[in-house]
């Protein structure tokens, strides 16, 4: 726990103004008229430049609240609450704006709502292969996604995707465009699944334990990969995953979530310092470091914190 309290970052920017607000989501899965409540009612606001983790125990609803947020839900999911979206590009409305209420995602038609899916808000995920066609390769699967949604020519397509796989540090940019997902590491991968997701520069960035098929060393430089991109791009970042150990370090706000409900949110320093809730004490509990193990320390370590 030591290695933990030594990470602690100032907080100065935790009351910039939301990108994307949250506020009393629910979904329930099932028959319209007896959904099976899933989640049952969160708040979170996700800031430019700030990475909110979203933590809990399996089955928690960690995943299925990132999904509303994207609109990828079951047909039989129904939602409530407000997920609002404050992005100049999608509708004029600036991060904190007064004048407007910002862009309601929920019941959003579905075409409006693919305009957003992958440009203003991007998703990664466990496993890279699912955002990764198979058979085409890394090359047409980077510029495909910009030429359709950023209209721009071949080559200008091209050089983006060169600069992009550069800005992720995936070796061989040029010669990695005629080459296919499987020839790559599953550390690779997950890198190329980034450049996907900020082809478009997108405002927002949902990962969903993007580490936790990674062995240890590999998840580092995932996570401070992830780090500098919030930093530099000013990139609101939803960081889901079970792991703590991650969450302490690069998370700036964490939200500790049980039965669909968040038990516990607040600074990260605040959630591994000072817990409130006894659900947060015993997720902290059964922290490897706490049982004698060194692996959160050494995420941390490489991750730059
Ligand atoms: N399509 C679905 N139909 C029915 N129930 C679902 C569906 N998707 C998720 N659930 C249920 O919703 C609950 C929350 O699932 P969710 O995947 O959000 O959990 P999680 O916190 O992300 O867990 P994990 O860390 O294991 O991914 C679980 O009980 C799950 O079985």
């Amino acid at each position: 726990m030591t290695d933990v309290l030594n990470t602690m970052v100032p907080d100065a920017e935790a009351t910039a103004p939301a990108v994307l607000s949250v506020q009393g989501l629910t979904v329930g899965i099932g028959p319209r008229k007896a959904p099976k409540p899933i989640v049952t009612g969160i708040s979170l606001d996700l800031v430019p430049g700030r990475i909110h983790g979203l933590a809990g125990e399996s089955g928690s609803g960690k995943t299925v609240s990132s999904l509303a947020i994207l609109g990828l839900l079951p047909a039989n999911a129904t939602v409530g609450g407000s997920i609002r979206l404050f992005d100049a590009d999608a509708n004029g409305a600036e991060p904190g704006g007064t004048e407007l209420a910002g862009t309601e995602l929920i019941g959003m038609r579905r075409r409006a709502l693919n305009r957003i899916r992958g440009r203003r808000i991007a998703m990664i995920f466990q496993d890279p292969s699912s955002s990764l066609h198979p058979q085409l390769t890394v090359g047409s699967q980077l510029t495909d996604h910009v030429r359709t949604h950023l209209k721009l020519g071949r080559e200008a397509a091209r050089d983006r995707a060169i600069e992009l796989l550069m800005r992720v540090r995936v070796p061989n940019p040029v010669e990695a465009l005629g080459r296919y997902p499987h020839q790559f590491s599953g550390g690779q991968r997950q890198r190329i699944a980034i450049a996907i997701a900020l082809a478009c520069d997108p405002v927002v960035l949902l990962a969903d334990e993007p580490t936790t098929a990674l062995d240890v060393t590999v998840q580092a430089g995932i996570l401070h990969l992830l780090r500098d991109l919030a930093d530099e791009r000013q990139l609101a970042v939803l960081l889901v995953t079970h792991d703590l150990g991650v969450m302490s370090a690069i998370a700036d706000e964490v939200s500790v979530m049980r039965h669909g409900a968040i038990v516990e949110t607040g600074p990260r320093e605040q959630i591994f310092g000072a817990p409130q809730h006894a659900y947060t004490r015993e997720l902290l509990e059964s922290l490897p470091s706490a049982q004698g193990s060194d692996t959160p320390s050494v995420i941390q370590k490489e991750a730059g914190r």
